[in-house]
C-alpha cells in the first residue's frame, strides 16, 4: 500500500482521509499560457462543481450502471474501467511489488477518456468520455518506490461541461440539442460550419514531440492540446500557424526526434493532405495530396503507417458522414456512415516527392489502429502493411457502447479480430492483398490498441504488444505479444481485470528487438488499479506499481526518459 501520498488538489475533507497521506496545501505553479482555453470564471465554477474526493478512495460514479458481471460471469465487481473516478487531480508515491529494472527510469504517461459522466449527463460511448491523464514516474535504480498522478485535461469541451452540468460541445456519439431561439440556431449553424461545436477534448494519444513538447490529442484538429508532463497541467492549445485549416486529423500522428507527420482528411473535395512539422516548429507543410477513390467523403482515418520512405493512406468503407456533420444529427455509427459498395482503397505516398506511387484496391477492411509497415524490394517490390483488423465489420465501434461495456461482462459478444497484413503492389498493378498474419486463435480472436519497438518504425519487424482477448469476454482482456516472424503469441492475462494498450520501453542500449519492458495500466476485478511490468522478452510479470485506488479504462501512452542531471 501507498504511504505518504500528497493530494494537490481541493483540500480534502472525506471523513475516510487518514494521516496515511498528507495534504499539500500547494497548488502547482500556474504557468503562464500561451492561450487559456476558456474563461477562468468559468474555470473557477468548473472547479467548485467538481469537488476532489478522497485521495485514496476516488469516487467512482456510474449514473447508468447495469448489472455487471465478471470475465467469469461473477454478478458482482469492484471493476472501475468503465467508471468516471472523481479524482481531479492527484499525485503521490507509489509502491512496487516485485523488482523494477534498474534502467527504468523515466515517466510513462497514460492517456484516455477517464471521465464519462458530467452534471446529470451520462455519455453513451467509450470514446465520448473527457480525457484523464495518469502518470507513473519510475526514479530508476530498481527502488521500491515510483511516483503517479492522475488528472483531467482541462479542454473547453471538459471546462464548460462541467461549468453548465453538461456537455455543449459534440463528442463522438452526443450532438447537443439544437438551440430553441432563431438567433441560437443561427448561431449554432455557424459553429458546425465552422467547427467551432466540435470537440476539443483530447482524449487520445499523448506524444512527446521532438522538441521536448508533450501533446495529447483526438480527431479534431483543435483538439491538439500541451501539456505539462510533470504535473500534468494544461499548457494550452497547440496553434497550428500554417493556414491548412480543416477540422479532423489523424488522432496518431507519426513522431519522431525530427518530424511529426499526419493526415488531414479533406472532407469538401474527398482526399488526404500529408502533412509534415518539423520538431520545434508550429507549421505544417504539406507533401502532398491524395485523392479518395470511392465516395462520398474520406474513409474514417484514426490512424495510419508509414515505412522509412513512403505514407500508406487508408480508405476503408466506414466513411466520415458530412451530412451528420453539418447537422449535427448521428450518422448510423455517430459521425460515420458504412458504405460498403464504395470500396477498400490504399495509397503510397513517397514522402520525398510527394507523389502517390501506389493507389490499390483492396479486400474490405475495418480497422482503428494501423501496426507497422515496411518495404519489400526485389522483383515484386512492395509496401506490407499491417493494422488491427475487424474483419471488414464495423460492429466495434458498437461494442464500444458504455453500457455494452458494463453488462455485458463475461459474454463473448467482442467480435474477431486479426492481425490484418496488406501486400501493396509497387509495380503499378491495380490491387493489393490482404491476408491474416497468424492463427487468429494464437490471441483470442481479439486484437487492438498495439504498440512496436519504436526503433523498428517503417522497418521489416518481428514482434508487436496488442490487448487480446481470453473468451468469454466483451472487451479485449490480455497482454498479448506477437511473433509475427514464428506466427505465435503469448499472453498475459487476468480474470475480470481490464488491461490497457501494452507500450513498449526499450532497455536504453539495446540491440534486440524485444529488449525492454512493456507497460499497461490495469483496472483489476477487485477494485485496484496498478502499472503492470512485464518483461518484453519472457513476456514474464515483473512488477505492479499501485495506485491507492482503482483507475478508469484508457488508451494510449508515451515513455519519457529521464535526463541527466
Ligand atoms: C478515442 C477515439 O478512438 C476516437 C475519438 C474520436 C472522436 C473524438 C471523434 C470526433 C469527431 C467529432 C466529434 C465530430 C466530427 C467528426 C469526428 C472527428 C469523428
Ligand atoms: C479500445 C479500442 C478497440 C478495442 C477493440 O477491440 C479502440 C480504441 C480506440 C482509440 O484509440
Ligand atoms: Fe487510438
Amino acid at each position: 500500500m501507498a504511504t505518504s501520498l500528497t493530494l494537490i488538489a481541493t483540500p480534502c475533507t472525506d471523513p475516510r482521509s487518514s494521516s496515511s497521506f498528507a495534504l499539500a496545501p500547494r497548488l502547482p505553479p500556474r504557468r503562464s499560457r500561451d492561450d487559456i482555453l476558456i474563461d477562468p470564471r468559468n474555470a473557477a465554477a468548473a472547479r467548485r462543481r467538481v469537488p476532489v474526493r478522497g485521495a485514496v478512495r476516488a469516487t467512482t460514479l456510474r449514473s447508468d450502471q447495469e448489472p455487471a458481471g465478471g470475465d467469469s460471469g461473477a454478478t458482482t465487481t469492484k471493476l472501475s474501467a468503465w467508471t468516471s473516478v472523481r479524482q481531479e487531480r492527484w499525485e503521490g508515491d507509489l509502491s512496487v511489488d516485485g523488482h523494477l529494472p534498474p534502467w527504468l527510469n523515466g515517466t510513462y504517461i497514460r492517456n484516455g477518456p477517464g471521465m464519462w459522466d458530467v452534471g446529470e449527463h451520462a455519455f453513451h460511448h467509450l470514446f465520448d468520455g473527457y480525457a484523464t491523464l495518469v502518470r507513473v514516474s519510475f526514479r530508476g535504480g530498481g527502488g521500491a518506490r515510483a511516483t503517479g498522478a492522475h488528472r483531467q485535461i482541462e479542454s473547453e469541451a471538459y471546462r464548460a461541461a462541467v461549468a453548465r452540468g453538461r456537455p455543449v460541445l459534440r463528442e463522438f456519439s452526443h450532438c447537443p440539442a439544437p438551440a430553441k431561439s432563431l438567433l441560437d440556431r443561427v448561431g449554432d449553424l455557424v459553429g458546425l460550419v465552422t467547427g467551432a461545436a466540435l470537440t476539443d477534448n483530447p482524449n487520445s494519444a499523448v506524444l512527446p514531440l521532438g522538441d521536448g513538447r508533450v501533446m495529447c490529442l483526438t480527431e479534431t484538429t483543435k483538439s491538439s492540446v500541451l501539456i505539462d508532463p510533470d504535473t500534468l497541467e494544461t499548457v494550452g492549445r497547440f496553434r497550428y500557424t500554417d493556414r491548412l485549416g480543416g477540422m479532423v486529423q489523424s488522432a496518431h500522428p507519426i513522431v519522431t526526434d525530427t518530424e511529426f507527420l499526419t493526415l488531414l482528411p479533406d472532407l469538401v473535395r474527398p482526399g488526404h493532405l500529408v502533412v509534415r512539422m518539423e520538431a520545434g516548429s508550429n507549421e505544417r507543410k504539406v507533401i502532398g495530396r491524395v485523392d479518395c477513390r470511392g465516395g462520398p467523403s474520406p474513409g474514417w482515418l484514426h490512424s495510419f503507417a508509414v515505412t522509412e520512405k513512403y505514407v500508406v493512406v487508408p480508405e476503408m468503407p466506414l466513411r466520415y458522414s458530412s451530412a451528420s456533420l453539418l447537422t449535427s444529427e448521428l450518422a448510423p455509427f455517430y459521425a460515420f456512415d458504412w458504405v460498403p459498395a464504395s470500396g477498400s482503397y490504399m495509397h503510397v505516398m513517397c514522402k520525398s516527392t510527394g507523389k502517390t506511387v501506389a493507389s490499390v484496391e483492396v479486400p474490405p477492411f475495418m480497422a482503428i489502429h494501423f501496426i507497422n509497415a515496411y518495404e519489400e524490394e526485389g522483383d515484386e517490390a512492395a509496401v506490407v502493411v499491417d493494422c488491427c483488423e475487424h474483419y471488414g465489420d464495423p460492429a466495434i465501434i458498437e461494442t464500444l457502447v458504455l453500457s455494452r461495456l458494463r453488462s455485458l461482462r463475461g459474454k463473448d459478444v467482442l467480435p474477431n479480430a486479426r492481425v490484418g497484413r496488406f501486400r501493396i503492389p509497387l509495380d503499378g498493378s491495380p490491387f493489393g492483398e490482404l491476408e491474416t498474419a497468424l492463427d487468429p486463435e494464437e490471441h483470442g480472436r481479439g486484437m487492438d490498441m498495439c504498440s512496436i519497438n519504436p526503433a523498428r518504425l517503417g522497418r521489416k519487424y518481428q514482434y508487436a504488444y496488442a490487448c487480446g482477448a481470453r473468451r468469454p469476454c466483451n472487451f479485449p482482456n490480455t497482454l498479448t505479444k506477437i511473433d509475427l516472424v514464428e506466427k505465435k503469441a503469448k499472453s498475459w492475462h487476468e480474470e475480470g481485470s481490464v488491461p490497457s494498450e501494452p507500450f513498449f520501453v526499450a532497455r536504453p542500449g539495446a540491440t534486440d528487438e524485444d529488449d525492454g519492458v512493456v507497460i499497461s495500466i490495469v483496472s483489476s476485478d477487485d477494485g485496484e488499479g496498478y502499472a503492470l511490468v512485464l518483461d518484453a522478452t519472457t513476456f514474464e510479470e515483473i512488477a505492479r506499481v499501485r495506485f491507492p485506488y482503482g483507475l478508469p479504462y484508457g488508451f494510449h501512452g508515451c515513455w519519457i526518459p529521464a535526463t541527466e542531471e
